[in-house]
């Protein structure tokens, strides 16, 4: 990050001599305008392009940050360059709010999240066309007084123009090299399971709108000057939002620089054909421009070209995310599955209640998942959680680990009550699952899926620290060779093991394996059996939710057996498993599939 920063501030240094070079004012107006939609495109790629939430609404965020500065300057008589920090803030409160309701509204993602942004930016431009701010004439601000930055107004408005689009990157790319970026690609890629690893999602989804619009707010400060008339006609269109989606998209959006190349590109294209004549030329081919890049490159043309710039060197990857791709340390150059792993809890076996689960409730619009559940974790135990299917198992670890909300009940951790906290402080607090269908982030490579656990988990490390728990984690469970591969160049047992991975670089007290057995052919399962153990050779508490019966048998210290919701015995696996009801609870499910055993019930000899 260091030298991208350098290269950027020389860069900086450099362009800032062009008003000096007594260009005609025509050019100083082109690069206006190049910097002019480079700040705007790279504050949008901020939320969106990182986070994956689409903002229809920069318009709105662009336009208070125009109104602001218009109406301090004009009619409080505010110098120009104070109404600036005004318009980013006032466009960052605003955001904030927004952001606040919508953020908690778990059904607000995706397209509704758009919608919402693009009705904002009506109901933003409505109250100010019908209020004193603008009321309908629009603001003149021919009188306000241009400081005097360059030797000329158009070299002024270049070096505000480029001091805009200097800041913005410049966040940009400082965000994504830090954990809050980590965090919002996570969040790009799957937001439950971010915030389940312990990423604080809605802090981070509200920071990153409220450092996107008030940068927009700030650049359409400055604009207010340039055009020196604003009325919200002009102002509040859909087609700002939409030039700026297309130049990051064209660039590309995980990549700080990518909205650069979008912005640079698509403003020169339109200023070249910009004759009467042949504006319309210029509009369609740049519209035929972004048809081929969104069907032939999907990573944008700086994705692309880092793509094919990684793959004649021979490394992989650079544009998944923050890159924080290195190379394995040496110390683990070559180790096996049998290498020595950090301690991922150093729980002492005591015997004593970890986790404990009172009435503990969740229904889903009538189907009651789980009907009063009493259960406890003992430190240092493997805990067995079986039943039929469709009994409650996963929906009691969805529960535990904060990834649902309980209807009714409480479940206390290490003494403290976790029913009704936030997922992530619950991993932080030390508790850490897999997921039965595994559910990596798909665009981070699996180094990085597995450091980023070890940032947000319990373990709680910075990114160097993390990335080399990532690669302990991942010589542990023999993935190294797969470390800067993506999930979906996985097979299904080395997703399992990733699954694995994850949950262990988050260092847990408790480890909640959910059927991470499933679809495993007898030699993976072995293999996983005796992975499990050597997790509890080294202390740590496990609850596995599992069908296959020989696993559960070598492995479990006590069993809790689920059936429709409800805890329906526990104990020994032995002496729990013979119990009649217990085989009964198996037949009626087996019955009434018309099988005519029950599934697995019967242990099978533990080959681990
Ligand atoms: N998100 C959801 N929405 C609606 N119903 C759900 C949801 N999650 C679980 N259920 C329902 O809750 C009940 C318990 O499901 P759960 O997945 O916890 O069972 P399970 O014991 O883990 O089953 P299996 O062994 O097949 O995984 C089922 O009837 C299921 O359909």
């Amino acid at each position: 990050m260091k030298r991208s920063l350098t290269l950027l501030l020389a860069a900086g240094a450099l362009l800032a001599v062009v008003p000096w070079m007594r260009l005609p004012a025509f050019y100083e107006s082109v690069l206006y305008l190049v910097l002019h939609w480079i700040a705007l495109a790279t504050s949008w790629n901020l939320l969106s392009g990182y986070s994956g939430y689409f903002s229809f609404g920069h318009g709105a965020f662009f336009g208070i940050g125009m109104y602001t500065t218009a109406t301090l300057a004009t009619r409080l008589d505010m110098p120009f360059l104070w109404t600036l920090p005004a318009a980013a803030l006032v466009a960052a409160l605003f955001a904030a709010l927004l952001g606040a309701v919508a953020f908690r509204v778990q059904a607000v993602r995706a397209e509704l999240f758009s919608l919402l942004t693009l009705a904002a930016t009506f109901v933003v431009a409505t109250i100010i066309l019908n209020t004193p701010i603008d009321g309908g004439p629009g603001v003149y601000m021919s009188a306000v007084a241009v400081p005097s930055i360059g030797p000329t107004a158009s070299g002024t408005f270049y070096l505000l123009s480029l001091a805009g689009a200097l800041l913005a990157v410049v966040a940009a790319l400082v965000v994504y090299h830090s954990r809050f970026g980590t965090g919002l690609f996570a969040i790009h890629d799957d937001e439950d399971v971010a915030e389940v690893m312990g990423v604080p999602t809605f802090r981070y989804k509200l920071a990153a709108f409220a450092l996107s619009c008030g940068l927009a707010g700030m650049v359409g400060g400055v604009h207010a000057l340039f055009i020196s008339y604003v009325t919200t006609g002009d102002t509040f269109t859909i087609a700002m939002p939409l030039t700026v989606i297309l130049m990051a998209v064209l660039g590309g959006t995980r990549h700080w620089a990518g909205p650069i190349v979008g912005a640079t590109a698509i403003t020169l294209l339109l200023y070249a054909f910009t004759g009467s004549g042949t504006a319309i030329i210029g509009k369609g081919l740049t519209g035929l421009v972004l048809i081929v890049v969104i069907l032939f490159m999907p990573e944008g043309v700086l994705g692309q070209a880092l793509k094919w710039w990684g793959a004649r060197r021979g490394a992989m990857t650079v544009l998944r995310a923050p890159a924080m791709a290195s190379e394995q340390p040496e110390s683990l150059a070559g180790a096996a599955a049998s290498a020595p792993a950090p301690d991922p809890a150093p729980a002492p076996r005591t015997g004593q209640a970890l986790l404990r689960a009172q009435g503990v409730r969740k229904s889903f619009k009538g189907v009651q998942a789980l009907r009063g559940v009493d259960l406890e974790v003992r430190q240092g135990e493997i805990l067995g959680l079986l039943g039929p299917n469709g009994s409650g198992k996963s929906t009691f670890i969805n529960v535990a680990s904060g990834h649902y909300a309980a209807t009714a009940g409480v479940i206390e951790f290490a003494g403290r009550r976790i029913s009704g906290i936030p997922a992530h402080r619950i991993a932080h607090g030390g508790i850490a699952r897999t997921y039965q269908i595994p559910r990596p982030f798909a665009h981070l490579t699996v180094l990085q899926n597995v450091a980023l656990p070890a940032m947000f988990g319990g373990a709680s490390l910075d990114r160097r620290a993390a990335e080399a728990e990532a690669w302990q984690w991942l010589a542990f469970t023999g993935l190294s060779e797969r470390a800067h591969a993506l999930p979906a160049e996985l097979n299904l047992h080395q997703r399992k093991f990733l699954e694995f991975a994850r949950a262990l670089a988050a260092r847990p007290q408790i480890l909640m394996l959910d059927e991470v057995l499933s679809g495993l052919t007898p030699s993976e399962i072995d293999e996983a059996v005796a992975l499990i153990r050597r997790i509890r050779d080294h202390g740590a508490t496990i609850v596995f939710v599992e069908h296959v019966m020989r696993a559960v048998m070598a492995l479990c210290d006590r069993v809790v057996i689920f059936n429709r919701g409800e805890v329906l015995a526990e104990g020994a696996p032995d002496d729990v498993m013979q119990r009649p009801d217990v085989v009964a609870a198996y037949l009626g499910q087996a019955m009434q599939e018309g099988a005519s055993t029950a599934p697995g019930i019967a242990p099978e000899p533990a080959h681990a």
